[in-house]
């Protein structure tokens, strides 16, 4: 599976200059090398302009969503379309959503663990339900967006059900990268499977994202990697399978015991 990540540098308050960047990289980069899936990142319309969100988010998600299906049909590809403001009965949600390359939606999903460090609960609604397996291309696959990375107990389930790849759209500030990083390898490692996430670069209002857009494989080693500062894309495929074999050499899921582990902790 070819994957390419848009590690964008987003216009804030914008939509429709984000939609022509996208529809713009997709022309330039991903054309030709016509990759199986994209990626694109968190609040990737608006970024974090959340004292105007209500201005800026996207009605029930309906021009976002039916931009995304356009391109997919157009391109034939699958993408995981990043998150977006959508604004459903006047509250606005932090809003995954993946695409197939006919267009379909697979998957929704809203942004379960709000971030404090950006105010995010101040204008933003949490969804209500954990994140879900879907799948594209017949391989299983789970989403989650930025700070819900910090939460294993949402990405382990993910993995029980048989995803062997979990997606993280991000805008993660570069002051703590560190944890960016090793917590992506510790959740590789631990649910053995790969972690392809896609962050943003640039500051806004004193806020600057650190890029370092990753691909792990499920042994924890670093495919790829975008650099701190730069907008770019980032190509790799990736060979699902491998995934078996290590579940197999290193077989944590039948070790564990779940009769022993505290339930709703
Ligand atoms: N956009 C986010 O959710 C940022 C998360 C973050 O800054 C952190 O977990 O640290």
């Amino acid at each position: 599976m070819k994957i390419s990540i848009y590690q964008m540098e987003i216009v804030p308050g914008n939509p429709l200059e984000n939609f022509k960047k996208v529809e713009e990289w997709l022309e330039k980069e991903i054309k030709s090398s016509a990759p199986d899936v994209i990626v694109l990142p968190e609040m990737w319309t608006t970024s974090y302009t959340l004292e105007d969100i209500h201005i800026h988010a996207d009605d029930n998600g309906k021009a976002t969503v039916a931009f995304l299906q356009s391109l997919a049909k157009t391109f034939n590809i699958n993408i995981i379309g990043g998150s977006f403001a959508n604004k459903v009965d006047g509250k606005v949600y932090n809003t995954a959503v993946v695409i197939n390359r006919q267009g379909e939606v697979v998957y929704q999903y809203d942004k379960v663990h709000l971030v404090p460090m950006l105010n995010e609960p101040e204008y933003l609604t949490g969804g209500q339900k954990a994140p879900e397996v879907f799948e594209l291309d017949g391989i299983k696959m789970g989403l989650i967006i930025c700070y819900d990375l910090r939460f294993s107990e949402i990405i382990r389930p993910l993995a029980l059900e048989g995803a062997e790849v979990l997606f993280i759209v991000a805008e993660w500030p570069i002051a703590r990268l560190k944890h960016w990083k090793n917590i992506q390898i510790t959740r590789a490692i631990e649910n053995q499977m790969f972690v392809v996430s896609c962050n943003n670069v640039g500051t806004y209002k004193e806020v600057t994202y650190g890029g370092s857009s990753m691909v792990v494989n499920p042994w924890g080693d670093t495919l790829i990697e975008g650099s701190t500062t730069e907008e770019e894309t980032l190509t790799t495929s990736i060979k699902v399978e491998e995934t078996v074999v290590i579940r197999e050499n290193v077989p944590v899921f039948t070790s564990r015991v779940p009769h022993l582990y505290k339930q709703g902790l």
